[in-house]
């Protein structure tokens, strides 16, 4: 691929692919968005507004370049610069849709993969020509998220992830380069660690899980979000991080598998709001009322950070 990406197909529509539709037509990149379920072609499609109007409350106004939908895998990659894979967090199902994509563009359309944290190595090694396929890993909700991680395989060919960066910038996002292909990447392992002790000190009674969440939202949440851990370590004292880590650090939660209060509601198929159920319930109508508040509130802080507010 050289030159500009222009064109997108975006290949699953699930929690992640509406808002990334919305985000890349708002920058200028035209979209044709599939998936293999009609019901999430018609959500995508009824979120589409939803999505741009929290773009249009960013202060990301501006003309919106096309954005179809189309049950065709086949019509959604023709002619596409890039073609964004969004299917679920399953190597056996991305490698075979790599499979069916590959028949379908020529050598030189990028495929890239907004997997949560599975090696690129390991999703290209498949793949006739890999050289053109990378991580873009966006963060949840993706409209809203002003960064993304690029990441290279160890088969991606640096043109690809220039390419890949350019697209992130030209959209008005931040891209964060991960140098190596670390299963999690960046965000996800900072973020697993935290969900790992959550879980733990939930499990153990240490904290109810409501009184957990405001201690991190309104503690380490929300000076996170100006101060980063490099630069919070500064502001703390590097003596201090010692003395505490020399003892913290070896009773921190060191579990290998999944915790079983997470195995035992999704056995029961209680998944979050997608299922109106997971770790809490959620009353008719409670799952649009917070998902609309949530991003207002996003929206406020991310508006106030930028010194746009
Ligand atoms: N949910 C998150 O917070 C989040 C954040 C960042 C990245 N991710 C990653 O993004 C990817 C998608 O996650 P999600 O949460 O949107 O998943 P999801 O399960 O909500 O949606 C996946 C969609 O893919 C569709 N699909 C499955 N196989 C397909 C195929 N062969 N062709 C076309 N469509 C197909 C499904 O019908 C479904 O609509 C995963 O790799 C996930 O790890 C998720
Ligand atoms: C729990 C969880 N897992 C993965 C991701 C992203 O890949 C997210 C997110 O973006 O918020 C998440 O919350």
């Amino acid at each position: 691929m050289s030159g500009a990406v222009t064109r997108a197909a975006l290949v699953g529509l699930g929690t992640m692919g509406p808002g990334i539709a919305a985000a890349l037509g708002r920058g200028g990149v035209a979209v044709t968005a599939t998936d293999t379920l009609p019901t999430a072609l018609e959500r995508a499609e009824a979120m589409l507004p939803i999505a741009r109007g929290a773009l249009d409350a960013l202060g990301r106004t501006g003309e919106d370049a096309a954005v179809r939908f189309t049950p065709s895998l086949a019509e959604a990659v023709e002619g596409a610069d890039i073609v964004i894979e969004n299917v679920p967090e399953d190597v056996a199902i991305k490698t075979a849709l790599y499979g069916a994509i590959e028949a379908l563009v020529p050598p030189e359309t990028l495929i890239v993969s907004d997997t949560s944290g599975i090696p690129i190595s390991d999703l290209q090694v498949g793949l006739a020509h890999p050289e053109r396929m990378a991580g873009m890993h966006w963060s949840n909700p993706p409209h809203i998220v002003p960064m993304i991680e690029v990441i290279g395989g160890k088969a991606t060919a640096p043109a690809t992830l220039a390419a890949v960066s350019a697209l992130v910038s030209a959209i008005g996002y931040l891209p964060v380069r991960v140098k190596k292909d670390v299963p999690g990447f960046v965000e996800n392992r900072i973020l697993y660690a935290i969900m790992r002790e959550a879980l733990d000190l939930v499990d153990a009674g240490v904290v109810e899980a409501d009184a957990l969440d405001t201690c991190v939202s309104w503690g380490i949440g929300y000076k996170l979000a100006v101060v980063g851990p490099m630069a919070l370590l500064d502001m703390a004292g590097l003596d201090i991080y010692r003395s505490v880590a020399s003892f913290l650090n070896k009773e921190l939660s060191d579990r290998k598998d999944v915790a079983p209060l997470i195995e035992e509601r999704f056995a029961a198929g209680k998944l979050g709001l997608k299922t109106e159920e997971g770790l809490k319930a959620y009353a008719s109508g409670e799952v649009a009322r917070l998902t609309g508040e949530r991003a207002k509130r996003l929206i406020a802080v991310r508006r106030a950070l930028e010194g746009t507010a």
